[in-house]
Formats: C-alpha cells, sequence, structure tokens
C-alpha cells in the first residue's frame, strides 16, 4: 500500500545559507557497474513472516518448497469414458464389435468401488481414480451402450493402446522434488504450486519498508492549483509506483522546502524508521542543493555522489548505520533511471530474489540516435518486434528533465560512450523495464 502524509514544511521560505564548498565540484565519477557494486555490498537480507496463501501473491518466498508426495498422486483418468484392460478390446473393429460388462461409476473424488477384471469397465469421469487394474480409458465418443436384464455393457468399435488418457502417478512432480526456491516472486503458477501441495501459510520476506521524499521549494502537493514557478510533486508518486513494482512498500514523506536542517532532520528520521530512504532533488552543485551537501556531511557514509551515466549522473548513495540512502535527482527522467539501476535491485537482494537487476535484452537500434556523450545514457525507448527482431526506439524527447515520454517506456537502450551518430541498425543492448 502506498501511503501518503502531509507534507512536513509548508511555511519555510526554503532559503539556505548554504555554506560555499568546493569540494561539492570535484566529484569523481563511477561507472554505474560500480556504483550497483558498491551498493549490493550493503544490501542485507531482510526478516520473513508467515502469512495466509491467498495474501502471498506479488511476495518473495522465503523458504524452498519440497514436494511431500507426487503429482498426480493417483492415476488420473484424462476423459471422460470407460477405463478397461486394453487385451480386452485389442480385438475391437467396426465388424466386431467387444462389448464389456460395466461394473462401476467413478465420478471425480471417489475411488472405485470393485477391482476391473477381464471382460469388465467402469464407467469413469476426467479427473477421477482409475481402477488399478484398469490400463486405459476409452472416451465415451468411442463407445456405444446397452442394458441387458438391467446390466450395463459398453461396446467399442475400435481398438486403443494401453496406457491412452490415463495420467501417471507423478508425471508432473516426484515426491521430494524441489519445486520452488528461496527468493522466488509468488505468481499464479508459483501460488498454484503451493496450494496444490497445502502450504495454506507461506514464510515470506517482508516487504522492505521505503521512506520517499521529495525536496524542491518550487514543490506543489498535487492537489494544489499551478502558480508561477512551481510544479508539482510528481517524483514522490513515481517513485512510489517503481518501489512497489519491485516489491517494497513506499512511504511518502511528501515534499520539503530546500533547507538543510529540514532535510537533515527529515532524513534522518526516514532513516531511522524505514529500510531503505530515497530522496528526489537537491543533488548537483546549486545553491539551494541540499542533499548533495548533506550526504557530504558527516551524518551518513558516502558511497557515491557522481556516476557516469546520463540521465542520473548526480546520482548519489549513502550508508548509515546499515541503512541505504538513494538521493536521486530531482529530473524525473534522472530520477526514474536511478530508482530502476539502484533502488530495485536493492529492494529484490533484501528479498533473495535472483532477478534483482533488470533483465538485459539484445536489439536493433529503431533509427539513428544522435546525442554523443562520454557517459553511458539509458535511453527510454520502446521495443517492438519487425520480422522477428527486436526493434528498439528511442523516445522522441529523453532529456532528464523531460517527464511526460517515461510513460511510453518498455526498456532503457544502453548507448555506450560514443562521440558519432549511432546509426539505426546498430545492434544495442536494452534493460527491459517491468510495467
Ligand atoms: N552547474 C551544474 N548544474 C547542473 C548539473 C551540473 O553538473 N552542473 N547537473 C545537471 C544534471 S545532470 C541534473 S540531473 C540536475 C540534477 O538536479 P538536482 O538533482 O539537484 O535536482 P533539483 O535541482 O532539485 O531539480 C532539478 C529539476 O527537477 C525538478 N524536480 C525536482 N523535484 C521534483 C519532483 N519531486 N517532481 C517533479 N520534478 C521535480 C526541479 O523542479 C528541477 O526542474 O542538475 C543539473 N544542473
Ligand atoms: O544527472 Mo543528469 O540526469 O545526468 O542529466
Ligand atoms: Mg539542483
Amino acid at each position: 500500500m502506498m501511503k501518503e502524509s502531509q507534507p512536513l514544511s509548508s511555511e519555510q521560505g526554503g532559503s539556505n545559507p548554504v555554506e560555499h564548498n568546493p569540494a561539492k565540484f570535484k566529484r569523481k565519477p563511477i561507472t554505474p557497474a560500480t556504483a550497483q557494486q558498491k551498493v549490493a555490498e550493503y544490501v542485507q537480507v531482510i526478516d520473513t513472516e508467515v502469512i495466509p496463501l491467498y495474501t502471498a501473491g506479488g511476495r518473495f518466498l522465503a523458504e524452498s518448497v519440497q514436494a511431500p508426495h507426487p503429482y498426480p498422486h493417483f492415476r488420473r483418468s484424462g476423459m471422460d469414458g470407460y477405463a478397461v484392460i486394453a487385451d480386452d478390446i485389442a480385438p475391437a473393429s467396426s465388424d466386431h464389435i467387444v462389448w464389456l460388462e460395466v461394473i462401476d461409476n467413478i465420478p471425480c473424488g471417489q475411488t472405485p468401488s470393485v477391482p476391473i477384471v477381464k471382460g469388465t469397465a467402469a464407467r469413469i469421469m476426467t479427473g477421477a481414480m482409475v481402477p488399478d487394474e484398469a490400463d486405459t480409458v476409452v472416451m465415451l465418443e468411442m463407445t456405444e451402450t446397452r442394458e441387458e436384464d438391467r446390466r450395463q455393457w459398453v461396446g467399442l468399435k475400435r481398438s486403443v493402446e494401453q496406457g491412452r488418457n490415463i495420467t501417471p502417478i507423478g508425471l508432473e512432480v516426484q515426491a521430494g522434488d524441489i519445486l520452488l526456491t528461496q527468493g522466488v516472486q509468488i505468481g499464479a503458477g508459483e501460488i498454484s504450486v503451493l496450494a496444490t501441495f497445502g502450504v495454506h501459510q507461506v514464510e515470506v520476506y517482508r516487504r522492505p519498508q521505503v521512506a520517499i521524499f521529495s525536496t524542491g521549494t518550487e514543490l506543489l502537493a498535487v492537489e494544489e492549483p499551478i502558480a508561477p514557478g512551481k510544479i508539482r510533486n510528481s517524483n514522490s508518486y513515481m517513485l512510489a509506483e517503481q518501489v512497489k513494482a519491485a516489491g517494497g512498500e513506499p512511504h511518502v514523506l511528501g515534499a520539503i522546502m530546500d533547507d538543510l536542517e529540514l532535510a537533515r532532520t527529515t532524513m534522518l528520521h526516514a532513516l531511522s524508521s524505514y529500510d531503505i530512504v530515497i530522496s528526489s532533488g537537491g543533488v548537483s552543485v546549486g545553491d539551494y542543493d541540499v542533499m548533495g551537501d548533506l550526504v557530504r556531511s558527516d551524518e551518513v557514509e558516502m558511497l557515491f555522489n557522481k556516476i557516469s551515466m546520463r540521465p542520473g549522473s548526480v546520482t548519489t548513495g549513502a550508508v548509515k548505520d546499515g541503512k541505504l540512502l538513494f538521493a536521486l535527482s530531482g529530473n524525473p527522467g534522472a530520477c526514474f533511471v536511478g530508482c530502476e539501476l539502484l533502488v530495485r535491485p536493492t529492494i529484490r537482494k533484501m528479498m533473495n530474489s535472483k532477478q534483482d537487476y533488470l533483465p538485459e535484452w539484445t536489439a536493433t537500434l529503431g533509427h539513428d540516435y544522435h546525442k554523443i556523450n562520454s557517459f553511458t545514457r539509458y535511453v527510454r525507448g520502446s521495443m517492438t518486434v519487425e520480422n522477428g527482431k527486436i526493434i528498439a526506439y528511442p523516445a522522441s524527447l529523453d532529456e532528464s528533465s523531460v517527464m511526460v515520454t517515461i510513460k511510453d517506456s518498455d526498456c532503457l537502450i544502453i548507448i555506450p560512450p560514443t562521440s558519432e551518430v549511432l546509426p539505426a541498425g546498430t545492434t544495442v543492448s536494452l534493460l527491459r523495464l517491468s510495467r
């Protein structure tokens, strides 16, 4: 559940006596992969809880599940028909109907009541337990019936090979098979396995509780009317959705003015109360970029404050008392990418997921990409399949400050550092976004 609280401050002027600090201009960029590694070093697997199965969808399994019995655990009919002994019906043909006496009727959920012997058959329904002595089920459409002296007979004009329409014990699963491993995310298929094997109480990882706050004196709450120079706080909402999609539980702490003290108290409160903290805005070198100043202070241990990527070069990581703080850029595009590349894997690693980083695919660039840069670019784009190949089209507007094309994107196309136009047709890697 996304929770939203009131903005922490509404009255401060937001002017901040940020001291002139040349250190902020000397930032040492590290690669995106190094940033991910640095963050991963601080990730701790979170504790677990036991929840009812019907609430387990989307959660990450904290236990491995071993089959306590084979599945199916009895020989099961795959058709509505008659359970027979194949040898009995071997001579059947259109000229020679073989008649078997029907001595049992086995609906689903019941056990056979009499053994099938030579010359007899049991009427049986799909999913019902096949009598031990029968080795074949003939579907209803291939049979005719008659009644004589209140005895039922079934006639067959064709033979059927032995074993037809019987699902053997353990076809899907043998007793002792490992079915689900720790860290698997529970979806429809997984929950079906758990239900089948009677796991009605599931041990899952607790959802990481993620505090989100935005900094920016320009920020309005979404319900406020626009005003000159002001914008609405869209990043908090965007981040909350990204956190939810990753498997975490967002807590939106609202927006604060660009005020160092306010940022300090908000950050410290968030770090002491939640498992992960994300802030947006104020990490560049501007006069009011308070998060950048704060992260360089003694309050936290800064891991990095520059990554050789765009958007999101100012993405900052820090740690305090074992908890990670992600101070993301205020620019929506950079904020989005920083969250996908660093926060998402953190949330998922905390729940032991092996699907922590965004999956990387190979694709063909759909049109020329003109921007040159010494940093790796993660360009939002959309994928289509043309003639059996994945074609990735960069968004028309992909600047860090652009918000509106995030919604149209299902991938981040990786454009390596380049000084030349990348022509359409180039093979590129991309990170697939989950939607
Ligand atoms: N002199 C330099 N200026 C800038 C540099 C630089 O290296 N030298 N880096 C640029 C890059 S790259 C980026 S990215 C931005 C990063 O800015 P900040 O992280 O400090 O973010 P803000 O200054 O607070 O805001 C930037 C932009 O984003 C808007 N914003 C902020 N919060 C939100 C929100 N919650 N929802 C929607 N939009 C938000 C804000 O109004 C600004 O327009 O710095 C460059 N500058
Ligand atoms: O950090 Mo900025 O997004 O690189 O443009
Ligand atoms: Mg700034």
